[in-house]
């Protein structure tokens, strides 16, 4: 894939981005690159300005008529501006990205809009810090962006936000909104409860403790370094939901607790070789990194979906004399683009990252 054939975007028009943090940022940072007519604001002179000086996109102008207005603000304020951006654009799609999908559904169906011009989708990219100085135009790459398709909605107004999407190199996954809120409990609320419940207790721990820490505890408190005032608005739209996962995790712990402070009487051992057995098992069935060979660093490359694209993609490698040791490709349902994961020798990694930048792959992060 050369960055030539990147260059015809499926969205066009212009599109409008309200609420220029991390997410709407980095919306337009990644359409501004297509050259696409990005329009941002914000309740936030600074926020808005800021996204502008760094790129990603223009300020409004009274005679815009945007084909695509993206909704980029908290959960709480999302109904309200996509029922306020619904009514002063007639004619444009709008969509928000928000972490919770149910709840502002249901408080827009409450205000009695009219929602046929409304397709809620999220993208499950992200980091720790908010903000247009945080934003990236590779944020999405490589990684699902639910798009939350409704019995009623038109094909035209779902595809144009599952575009958008693939524009910026993510992977369209339809979803309802009830499904897409249940998926997101396990996978992306309840982990951020436990990995903050974690790095509490490091809170109180000396400094000679803190010295000894390796890549372990870092990896289950990255996410502790969230925003608060965003988790909080996620957590208690999701509350029921992240409640049910994290009893059924109380319950585990309990069992844990309970053998290790009988630990020498029968059953002790075994009950914790089984809760570390199901862990494992529980890990293994995530997809991507996990599953793979840890002697070997993977490097995630972004490959169109079209006969040829993986033989020049193991060609060009062999020309760059970068040894694959291992591969897998993985697809998704309607999307355009393939993510193939390659597994280098460690050593090599920063090279294959560079010369395959260089020769226009995308590489996911
Ligand atoms: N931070 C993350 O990792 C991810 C966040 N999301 C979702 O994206 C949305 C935005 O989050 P971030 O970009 O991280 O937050 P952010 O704090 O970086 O940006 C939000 C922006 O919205 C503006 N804003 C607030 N109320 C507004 C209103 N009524 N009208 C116009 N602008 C308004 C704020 O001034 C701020 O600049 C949230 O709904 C969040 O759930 C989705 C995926 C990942
Ligand atoms: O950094 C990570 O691993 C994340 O999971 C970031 C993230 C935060 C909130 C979302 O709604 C989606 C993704």
């Amino acid at each position: 894939m050369t960055e030539a054939r990147l260059r015809q975007p499926r969205v066009s028009g212009t599109v409008r981005i309200v609420g220029s943090g991390l997410l709407g940022a980095s919306v337009g940072l990644g359409l501004r690159q297509y050259g696409v007519d990005v329009v941002v604001t914000d309740a936030s002179r600074t926020a808005a300005q800021l996204a502008v000086e760094y790129g990603a996109g223009r300020e409004p102008e009274a005679s815009d008529a945007p084909v695509l207005i993206v909704v980029a603000v908290p959960p709480d304020a999302v109904a309200e501006v996509v029922a306020a951006e619904l009514a002063a654009f007639p004619d444009a799609i709008v969509t928000d990205v928000a972490s919770v999908k149910a709840a502002p559904l249901a408080e827009l169906e409450a205000l009695g809009v009219d929602l046929s011009r409304y397709v809620g989708s999220h993208p499950l990219a992200g980091r720790e810090r908010g903000g247009p100085i945080s934003a990236r135009a590779d944020l999405f790459l490589g990684r699902p962006w639910v798009v939350c398709s409704r019995p009623e909605l038109a094909r035209a107004a779902v595809s144009l936000v599952e575009g958008l999407a693939l524009d910026l190199g993510a992977i369209p996954v339809e979803m309802d909104a009830v499904a897409h809120d249940e998926s997101v409990a396990l996978v992306s609320h309840t982990p951020q409860l436990v990995s903050t419940l974690l790095a509490r207790r490091l809170a109180s721990a000396t400094d000679a403790a803190l010295g000894l820490a390796g890549g372990g505890v870092r990896d289950v408190t990255r996410i502790a370094s969230s925003d608060p005032a965003l988790w909080v608005q996620i957590l208690s739209a999701n509350a029921a939901t992240v409640a049910s996962i994290l009893r059924a995790y109380r319950d585990d712990l309990d069992e844990v607790v309970g053998a290790l402070e009988r630990i020498d009487e029968p059953g002790s051992r075994r009950t914790i070789a089984e809760t570390l057995a199901g862990g494992n098992a529980g890990v293994a069935r995530l997809p991507g990194k996990h599953g793979q060979d840890r002697r070997f660093a993977s490097v995630v490359v972004l490959i169109e979906d079209k006969p040829g694209q993986l033989g020049r993609l193991f060609a060009e490698l062999g020309e760059l004399d970068i040894n694959i040791e291992d591969f897998r490709m993985e697809h998704s349902p309607g999307a355009q683009i393939g993510i193939a994961e390659i597994s280098v020798v460690p050593e090599m990694l920063a090279r294959t990252v560079e010369d395959l930048t260089e020769r226009g792959w995308r590489i996911a992060g």
